[in-house]
């Protein structure tokens, strides 16, 4: 199914072709139980269109915010705007939204179809208008040919489908998603999670979803909000929040990452100096940052190894010496451990490149302003 016949479809809430819909505003929304916050007061601006992913450890009040944009949650501050409208008080079955959670919650004693069609009957769309719709969300989550089978007869991905055509077969403004992959193997959950990107794209329907998986994230976002004790902590693509991290804990929890503790020396717009150990280097400012301490974030794949003694190579600057303590072949990359004075790190080597043995002393090199700085804690 193309686009615009999705658009054109007979949903009870259609929406003209091209119409962006589905922009969520949060303005300082915040929600505690028993005086303890469990989101503090929080602004989001999820654009009409856009796959936008809430990250964070369990507990850092992903759900939380997800509830209240649902209107499972009231919250005690602040209001909610669906496209311009305020939704803050409005009841969950007339914001015009989808849902998605983890554990199916489909009707077992319903087929597929009569699964997809559950909305559309009870909003009273006619009969003939419900099968084409139907018909047409089962086209969309390549479900064709298992319409008469009951949840019990598929698989968690295949259950997994026939909620998000539940949900999109109202044509929702937004559509949120709650760990929806959380609950099938890994193998799977790159399968479907391909597969919900491509769905909320062909479908034009705002996303937030909500998840504690960096890797998920990364591969359906647009953009994400990393979150932490009831807050957001930093908004951004994945490239920036993986690139230029705010804080240690982005950092850490957004992938593997070598840590250096360095001296702010200098700064000039982007750019900043450096010092670690005997070496200055190019790093990227952090506005972030108040004091001289920092720690330089340097992600395995960033680490580039030199022969010590060497002379500079051009391109590249020199960070620390290290030794060789174990080479691992993964496949795509070869992880190289190494002893950096007693910092523990890992470099992301092409296997094609030359491999070096355990104990060799080499250089860790980077190119001038890959460092990412964060404050020390
Ligand atoms: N009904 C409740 N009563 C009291 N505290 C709650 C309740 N629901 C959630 N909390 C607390 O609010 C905080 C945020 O919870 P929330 O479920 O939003 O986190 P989350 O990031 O979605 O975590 P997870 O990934 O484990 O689902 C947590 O500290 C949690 O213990």
């Amino acid at each position: 199914m193309t686009l615009s016949t999705l658009r054109r479809a007979n949903g009870p809430h259609a929406a003209a072709v091209g119409e962006r819909r589905g922009e969520v505003v949060v303005s300082d929304i915040g929600l505690d139980y028993n005086g303890v916050p469990a989101l503090a007061d929080t602004d989001l601006h999820v654009h009409a269109g856009e796959f936008f992913t809430l990250l964070g450890p369990s507990g850092s009040g992903k759900t939380t915010l997800l509830r209240i944009i649902a209107g499972l949650l009231d919250p005690a501050r602040g209001t909610l705007h669906i496209d311009g409208t305020d939704v803050t008080r409005t009841p969950t079955q007339k914001r015009d939204i989808g849902f998605v959670f983890q554990n199916y919650a489909l009707f077992p004693h319903l087929t597929v179809a009569e699964n997809i069609e559950y909305g559309l009957k009870v909003r009273k769309l006619p009969a003939a208008k419900r099968a084409a719709r139907v018909a047409e969300m089962i086209e969309l989550v390549a479900l064709g040919g298992y319409a008469g089978r009951y949840p019990a007869q598929l698989s968690g991905g295949q259950q997994q489908r026939v909620a998000l055509g539940r949900a999109l077969a109202q044509n929702p403004r937004v559509l949120l998603l709650d760990e929806p992959l959380g609950a099938l193997d890994r193998g799977l959950r790159e399968e479907l999670g391909a597969e919900v990107r491509r769905i909320q794209q062909e479908s034009n329907t705002t996303a937030v979803y909500v998840t504690h998986d960096q890797e998920e994230a990364f591969i359906l976002s647009d953009r994400m909000g990393v979150m932490r004790d009831g807050r957001i902590v930093q908004l951004g693509t994945p490239e920036q929040l993986y690139r230029e991290p705010k804080d240690l804990f982005v950092a850490k929890f957004l992938g593997k990452t070598n840590l250096f503790p360095g001296r702010l020396t200098g700064r000039d717009g982007a750019s900043a100096l450096v010092r670690v150990g005997d070496h200055d280097l190019a790093a990227r400012a952090n506005p972030a940052i108040q004091g001289e301490d920092v720690v330089c974030s340097v992600r395995p794949e960033q680490l580039v190894l030199g022969a010590v003694g060497d002379p500079a190579q051009p391109g590249l600057e020199r960070l620390a010496a290290a030794t060789v303590t174990e080479v691992r072949f993964l496949g795509q990359r070869r992880s190289i451990h190494l002893d950096a004075d007693g910092i523990a790190c890992a470099a992301d080597l092409d296997p094609s490149a030359p491999v070096p043995v355990a104990g060799e002393h080499v250089s860790l090199l980077v190119r001038p302003g890959e460092v990412a700085l964060v404050a020390a804690e």
